[in-house]
């Protein structure tokens, strides 16, 4: 069965392009079942456990993403998906197949459902953007005349139609991410998944590609499973997500519930930066003690109507590489009312901040960015 794709309406670089791209569709395509999952990995320094009985399910069409501290288990689950990493106890299923009884051949065949991208896109440098999105299907043994015409529509689809030629080299972050897309997309999978794809890039091209993936999502009915560290991004594209903690389930849900309630600890850790506004390359350095003595402090500063923001004092009680991160002041009836977020030297007198907002709290501590 195919259904017929228009992709004039998909927002890939700001520009309208019209095709007509046939696209398979099965009837519930895309969905992933975990029953019982487990996952041992045996090391020199002894087992680690990391998965711990996840049950769940994964729906047909959805974004669906995998949160969780950093070890927590999350490449090893979304892994278990293409059985890139074997269950050590339960089942995967795929559409209702259970993927661990699959043999060789029927293993390359799940795969070609199943497209995959990558924090540094694992381009190949020395073949051009078409070489690179072709190789999936030069693999399968797809003939030339199929190959081009599936190349030429992925290219088109990830808004690169005129970047065929070119080396990766050549290409920026977001264009080689874009490459790294198309490849994916070139099998016409049911399944894309996403393993910290926007970790690599700056704010404005992770919002590209997030709509990017959100538009192929809707346009194509695939299921996105991603993989990020950054809570912006769950918000922006996810419908549901799962938070994993040391290889369990913390909780799951829609995306409105989960981050608008967090009851986990696990969650509300996560969101806090979120939460408290912290620029997230920031929130991904922040740890709650000192490590280093060269770690800078980092302090929400609150201002209820009593001081104002003197930032020559407070520059003057930040030390010499105190910084001002975010401001977020409002004048009520003349009064000002907000907080502002600082990074102050290690050896600043936090004490002096004291006369100069009406509350001070420290965040955490987080190495500067150019040490
Ligand atoms: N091949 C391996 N051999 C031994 N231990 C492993 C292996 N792969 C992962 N682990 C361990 O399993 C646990 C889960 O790892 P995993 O990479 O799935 O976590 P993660 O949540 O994706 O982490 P991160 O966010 O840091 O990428 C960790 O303790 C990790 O060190």
């Amino acid at each position: 069965m195919t259904r017929a794709l228009t992709i004039d309406a998909l927002r890939v670089s700001g520009r309208v392009e019209a095709a007509q791209v046939a696209w398979p569709a099965g009837p519930a395509a895309g969905t992933v079942r975990f029953k019982g999952v487990g996952k041992t990995y045996r090391a020199g320094s002894g087992d680690v456990r990391a998965l711990d009985g996840i049950d769940m399910d994964i729906r047909a069409g959805e974004v669906f993403g995998i949160i969780g501290r950093s070890g927590a288990g999350k490449s090893s689950l979304l892994r278990t998906i293409n059985r890139l990493e074997q269950p050590s106890q339960g089942r995967v299923l795929v559409d209702g197949q259970d993927i661990g009884r699959l043999d060789e051949a029927a293993l390359v065949a799940l795969r070609r459902r199943i497209g995959m991208i990558f924090q540094h896109f694992n381009l190949l440098s020395a073949k051009t953007v078409r070489e690179n999105v072709a190789l999936p299907l030069r693999v399968a043994g797809v003939p030339r005349p199929e190959r081009e015409t599936r190349v030429t529509e992925a290219l088109e689809l990830v808004g690169l139609k005129d970047k065929g030629d070119a080396y990766p080299s050549r290409l920026s972050g977001g264009q080689k991410q874009r490459v790294g897309i198309a490849r994916a997309l070139v099998g016409r999978p049911e399944i894309l998944l996403c393993d910290e794809a926007t970790s690599a890039l700056d704010p404005e091209t992770t919002l590209s590609i997030l709509t990017l993936l959100r538009d192929i999502n809707a346009r194509l009915g695939l299921t996105i499973v991603l993989i990020t560290h950054e809570m912006s991004v769950i918000r922006e594209i996810c419908d549901r997500v799962l938070v994993l903690e040391a290889g369990r389930i913390a909780e799951q849900g829609p995306v409105w519930q989960v981050f608008g309630a967090p009851r986990h600890p696990a969650t509300q850790a996560l969101l806090q930066p979120l939460l408290k506004g912290l620029p997230e390359d920031l929130a991904a350095r922040l740890h709650a003690e000192r490590r280093s003595p060269r770690d800078e402090v980092i302090l929400e500063l609150g201002f209820a109507g009593q001081r104002r923001p003197d930032l020559s004092a407070l520059a003057g009680a930040l030390g010499r590489r105190g910084r001002l991160l975010t401001a977020n002041i409002d004048s009520i009836q003349g009064r000002a009312v907000g907080r502002v977020l600082v990074a102050a030297a290690p050896d600043a007198d936090l004490a002096r901040l004291d006369d100069l907002c009406d509350d001070r709290k420290v965040l955490g501590h987080a190495l500067a960015a150019n040490d």
